[in-house]
């Protein structure tokens, strides 16, 4: 069952932007537009002409406006988590729109994703609303042992953080016992949406192949 953000409405955690100095805010939709400039101009398809940290730099100058991404919200009382389209750009046709894939994540409360990796791409996450804690684990060179933590964050509305293969693998989830929380997620490339990722058991460290990670809607049109 999807329920809308009207009903029941969406936990203001956020404070609602105001314009400064009598200038306009920087929307999702500018923050939208940004992206995708900078990947048209990243010079090819691929992992490495990506400059991740210029990526979180444009999410991080965002500040988040539920009125921004309410369109987007749906929530689904029986998943942990419920993954929203925002923009799926993956027809490689487009030299202009590098592939990518925007999503918004809407936690329920105390819930969070399996142990994961992230198919070979870079991931850009911005809490929207609420709080989001991560665990970071090393990718596990064989199975047989419980997997090793080597971080914890815990990220507040309006941060910003950063993971690929490369740092290895998380899980994340909403802390609050009551709150939903929501986050915005960038893939560049979209690989576990077209290929497929994996999740681990966090006790033996075996990883499970999941075919498509699979969102809610069209997206933006
Ligand atoms: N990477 C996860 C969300 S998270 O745990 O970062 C997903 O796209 O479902
Ligand atoms: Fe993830």
């Amino acid at each position: 069952m999807t329920t809308s953000i009207l009903s029941p409405p969406v936990p203001l955690l956020c404070p609602s932007v105001e314009p400064h100095h009598g200038s306009l805010p920087y929307t999702l939709d500018d923050l939208v537009g940004d992206i995708k400039a900078h990947l048209g101009k990243s010079g090819g398809i691929g992992y490495a002409n990506i400059n991740s940290d210029y990526l979180m730099s444009l999410a991080q100058k965002y500040n988040s406006n539920p009125n921004d991404w309410a369109r987007y919200y749906h929530n689904c009382a029986e998943k942990s988590y419920t993954r929203n389209t925002i923009e799926n750009i993956n027809s490689r046709a487009n030299i202009q729109d590098l592939i990518h894939y925007k999503l918004l994540l809407v936690w329920n409360p105390g819930k969070g994703s399996p142990v994961h990796d992230h198919a070979n791409a870079h991931c850009v996450l911005k809490v929207l609303a609420g709080e989001l804690t991560e665990t970071i684990y090393d990718t596990p060179e064989d199975e047989g042992h419980p997997l090793r933590v080597k971080k914890q964050s815990t990220y507040h509305t309006d941060q910003v953080t950063y993971m690929s293969d490369e740092i290895g693998l998380h899980r994340v989830h909403n802390p609050h016992p009551t709150q939903v929380a929501v986050s915005l997620h960038l893939y560049t490339p979209p690989n576990a949406a077209d290929i497929g990722y994996n999740v681990f058991d966090e006790e033996t460290g075996k990883a499970s192949f999941i075919t498509q990670a699979k969102s809610l809607g069209a997206g933006r049109s």
